[in-house]
């Protein structure tokens, strides 16, 4: 299953910059372990804004759920997510065997 998800980051200015150093380390690190094993497609940043766009594929609802609220920086974003259907249009059709 495919998720849209976009993430936009809010960490208080009154945190210390080391403790945000650090939580955004072990973002990169959750992220990229994620990326590595494909449950992480996608992510992008949005232009101009401390955000980002990322698809994950992901087996459900639940799953997606616990990666999302897991994420190091979960508590200092807002998240939003669309869920993603093969459009009828499209030349590839994801998840269709090959
Ligand atoms: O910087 C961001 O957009 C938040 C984020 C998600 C994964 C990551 O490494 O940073």
């Amino acid at each position: 299953m495919l998720f849209l998800v976009r993430m936009d980051v809010k960490i208080p200015h009154d945190l210390p910059a080391a403790q945000a150093d650090e939580i955004k380390a072990r973002e990169k690190k959750y992220s990229q372990d994620l990326q590595r094993d494909g449950r992480w497609r996608h992510i992008w940043r949005v232009v101009g804004e401390y955000a980002n766009y990322s698809v994950f594929d992901v087996q459900s609802n639940d799953e997606l759920h616990q990666l999302l609220s897991q994420l190091p920086l979960f508590p200092y974003m807002d998240i939003h997510v669309t869920p993603l259907a093969n459009h009828p249009s499209a030349i590839v059709q994801e998840g269709a065997p090959g």
